[in-house]
C-alpha cells in the first residue's frame, strides 16, 4: 500500500467569471488509501457535488493537483488524454438512485461496462455473477430490474460500480432511500467490497444512520476541506 487511492494537493474551482464567479472548491486536501471508505460530509453548497464532479474527471478544477494511483490526473492541464476511458476502467459511480437499465436482466446491467471494455462476454457475464454472489444477491442474477426491491437494485448498482475493478468508487448519497437498516447494510457492503478488492470508496452523506460508521471523514464546509478521525463504529 505504498501509493494513495487519490491525491489532491490544494485543488480548486471556479465557476464563471468576473462578478458573478463562484469559488466553489478553495484548496481541497485530500489522501484516501487503497479499501478505504472515508465519508464526505457537508452542508447544501459546500462543494460535495463539485469535488465529486473534479474527482469523476465530469468537470475540470481551475488550481490545484489531483493523483489518481501514481498518475497524475490534473496539475494545471488535463495530463490524462482520454478522460473517458479513465471514467470508464478507473472510477465507479454509485448515486442515490440506481439508474439501471430496465431493458437488461441484473446480470447484463452489470456486464455491460466490463463488455463495452472489450473484456469478452463470457467472462465480463461470469464476473457479474461473482459481484452479485459477493452481495447477497446472486439469487437474482436472471431476474428483471422492475423485480428487485429497493436494496436489491442500490446492491446491483455497486456490483456494477465494481465490474471494471476500478481503484476508486465516488458514491453521491447511496442510503438516501433507504431506511435504516438497508442503508447501513449497503455500509456494510461497501466495506467489505473495499476490503475484498482493495477499492477507495468516497461515500457523500448527510445521512446521520451511517456517518458514525466511518473511521475517517472529510468535512467540507465553503469550499474547504477538514479530516476528522471518525467513529468508526461498525455497521
Ligand atoms: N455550474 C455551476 N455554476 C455556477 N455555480 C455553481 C455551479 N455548480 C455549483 N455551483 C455553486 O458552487 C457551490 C458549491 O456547489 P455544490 O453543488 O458543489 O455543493 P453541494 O455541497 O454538493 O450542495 P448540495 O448538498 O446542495 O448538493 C455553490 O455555491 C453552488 O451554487
Amino acid at each position: 500500500m505504498n501509493q494513495p487511492a487519490i491525491h489532491i494537493e490544494n485543488l480548486s474551482k471556479r465557476y464563471g467569471e468576473g462578478d458573478t464567479a463562484v469559488d466553489a472548491l478553495k484548496g481541497v486536501d485530500m489522501t484516501i488509501w487503497p479499501g478505504e471508505v472515508v465519508g464526505l460530509v457537508g452542508p447544501s453548497g459546500s462543494g460535495k457535488s463539485t469535488l465529486l464532479k473534479c474527482l469523476g474527471a465530469v468537470i475540470e478544477p481551475t488550481a490545484g493537483k489531483m493523483q489518481l494511483g501514481g498518475d497524475i490526473v490534473f496539475d494545471q492541464t488535463w495530463k490524462i488524454d482520454d478522460l473517458r476511458v479513465l471514467r470508464r476502467d478507473r472510477i465507479g459511480f454509485v448515486f442515490q438512485a440506481p439508474y439501471l437499465i430496465p431493458f437488461l436482466d441484473v446480470t447484463d446491467n452489470i456486464a455491460l461496462l466490463p463488455m463495452l471494455a472489450g473484456v469478452p462476454d463470457v467472462q465480463a457475464r461470469e464476473r457479474a455473477r461473482e459481484l452479485l454472489a459477493a452481495l447477497d444477491v446472486g439469487h437474482r442474477a436472471k431476474a428483471q430490474v422492475s423485480q428487485l426491491s429497493g436494496g436489491e437494485q442500490q446492491r446491483v448498482a455497486i456490483a456494477r460500480a465494481l465490474a471494471n475493478r476500478p481503484p476508486v468508487i465516488l458514491a453521491d448519497e447511496p442510503t438516501a432511500p433507504l431506511d435504516s437498516e438497508r442503508a447501513l447494510n449497503v455500509v456494510r457492503i461497501l466495506n467489505r467490497m473495499a476490503g475484498q478488492y482493495q477499492t477507495a470508496i468516497i461515500v457523500v452523506t448527510h445521512d446521520e444512520k451511517i456517518i458514525p460508521t466511518f473511521k475517517r471523514i472529510y468535512h467540507i464546509r465553503d469550499g474547504r476541506t477538514y479530516e476528522e478521525a471518525g467513529e468508526g463504529r461498525p455497521a
